[in-house]
């Protein structure tokens, strides 16, 4: 059952510091890199939220010793397992790579929503790397073997980044390594890409990306390793949001100083929205102007920031465009028709493109029906984002935080106390 949630109205300009919990994408690649791992790992500050617990469950159906909060055991990966995604991508699209090393078949589906996910494109990579899998989309049965011949696959990757990830994380433990062509129109979300390549090399795997849209990962071992798990800084942007909405004032502790993650771009666009940003002694802070500025952005490399960007059009001193991103229809619900929806449902204008969104703000007030998460924590968030300025405005299903961030209604009414 869900429940709807009275999204609360600021009363003052915010002023809150805010500690999000570790990265969603950094805490599921380190749990499967320490699942292949000639070792034990040591994992400090994880992410325990659906996405990640749903991973750590999948690794120990198959055989790996998970403690989210504090270390990961590998063991011989065994099959004839059943995986639960979750609505999670890191999960669907990171795990058929991993589960075709088992000695067996791993039966992986997910909630509803996630059979509609794009899956083919990995899938049909694995089949092309020498793994039998039935099925195209969730559900589908990777029929492990024990090994995986490897080699090169082209694929077109302009879908989705996870695709790639979910190759090269488990592609120096085939007998060929793996290399993987990208072919079609620009991959999304670059951060992700890059991060998944770090992460590679600080376990010994080598890594060949000189070439663009062409990864080369080479055979061999993959470390054990001590990680320390960057907050989810994407996770951050609605914190920080509730700043600019407001004229307040956030600061968000532990912001790395050079990072993969594409929420490190809030900064920039916070900035040109008219916020002053400032990053002093590892901690950002965000004060909000007096009215927000409408910008023209290219969200490509950062489609995850979407939703909490589009609240903050909402409110800005004109339109907004936001391009480049096709690939939200693939998330976990059709992101651009949903903020067309749930916006146009306050009377803000709001209409999609072929690739993006234009955001023409109007007066908004709360709609007799509640804006709706179509299970997606990022609508979720993003509606809270807007119930700090449009007063009696319901949040259904706020619960679906969960998947990245338990606890955020908690997490809010602290920041607003
Ligand atoms: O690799 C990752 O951890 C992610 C990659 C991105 O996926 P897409 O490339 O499908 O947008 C991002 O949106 C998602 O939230 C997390
Ligand atoms: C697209 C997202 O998630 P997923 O990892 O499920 O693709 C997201 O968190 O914005």
């Amino acid at each position: 059952m869900t429940t709807t949630w009275p999204a609360p109205a600021a009363t003052a300009p915010v002023r809150a510091t805010v500690t999000v919990p570790g990265s969603k994408s950094i805490t599921n690649r380190v749990l499967v890199l320490a699942a292949l791992a000639d070792g034990g790992s040591l994992v400090r500050g994880a992410l325990v939220s659906r996405d990640t617990e749903l991973m750590a469950a999948a690794l120990r159906s198959l055989g790996v010793g998970v403690d989210l909060s504090t270390a990961v055991t590998p063991g011989p990966l065994r099959g004839d397992v059943d995986v639960d995604c979750g609505l999670a991508g890191t999960v669907m699209r990171f795990l058929p790579a991993l589960a075709a090393l088992a000695d067996g078949d791993v039966r992986m589906d997910g909630d509803a929503h996630a059979r509609t996910r794009p899956m083919s494109t990995v899938l049909g990579a694995l089949r092309t790397l020498g793994v039998d899998v039935s099925g195209d989309a969730l559900p589908f049965t990777v029929r492990g073997t024990g090994s995986v011949r490897g080699g090169e696959v082209e694929l077109d990757a302009s879908a989705s980044s996870q695709f790639v990830s979910g190759l090269l994380l488990s592609g120096a433990r085939y007998d060929r390594g793996l290399v993987v062509r990208h072919v079609g129109p620009p991959v999304p979300s670059r951060p992700h890409l890059d991060m998944t390549v770090a992460m590679l090399r600080a376990v010994g795997v080598d890594v060949d990306d000189t070439v663009p849209d062409v990864w080369r990962v080479s055979p061999g071992p993959v470390g054990a390793h001590e990680w320390d798990v960057e907050p989810d800084l994407s996770n951050a942007t609605p914190f920080l949001a509730a700043a600019a909405v407001t004229g307040g004032t956030v600061t968000i502790p532990g912001w790395p100083s050079t990072t993969t993650q594409p929420g490190h771009a809030i900064r920039d666009v916070l900035v040109r929205m008219g916020c002053s940003v400032s990053l002093a002694g590892g901690a950002l802070t965000v004060t909000g102007p007096t009215r927000l500025v409408g910008v023209e952005l290219d969200l490509h490399d950062v489609g995850e920031l979407t939703p909490t960007i589009a609240a903050l059009c909402a409110v800005a001193d004109g339109p907004s465009t936001l391009r480049g991103i096709a690939h939200l229809r693939g998330h976990e619900t059709d992101r651009l028709a949903a903020l067309v929806i749930e916006l146009t449902a306050l009377g803000c204008g709001a209409r999609e493109t072929a690739d993006g969104l234009v955001v023409t703000p109007a007066p908004l007030t709360a709609p007799a029906r509640a804006w709706s998460s179509y299970a997606d924590h990022r609508m979720a968030t993003a509606g809270a984002v807007l119930g700090l300025v449009v007063p009696g405005l319901q949040v259904d299903d706020v619960g679906t935080t969960a998947k990245t961030l338990p606890g955020f209604t908690s997490m809010w009414a602290r920041m607003l106390a």
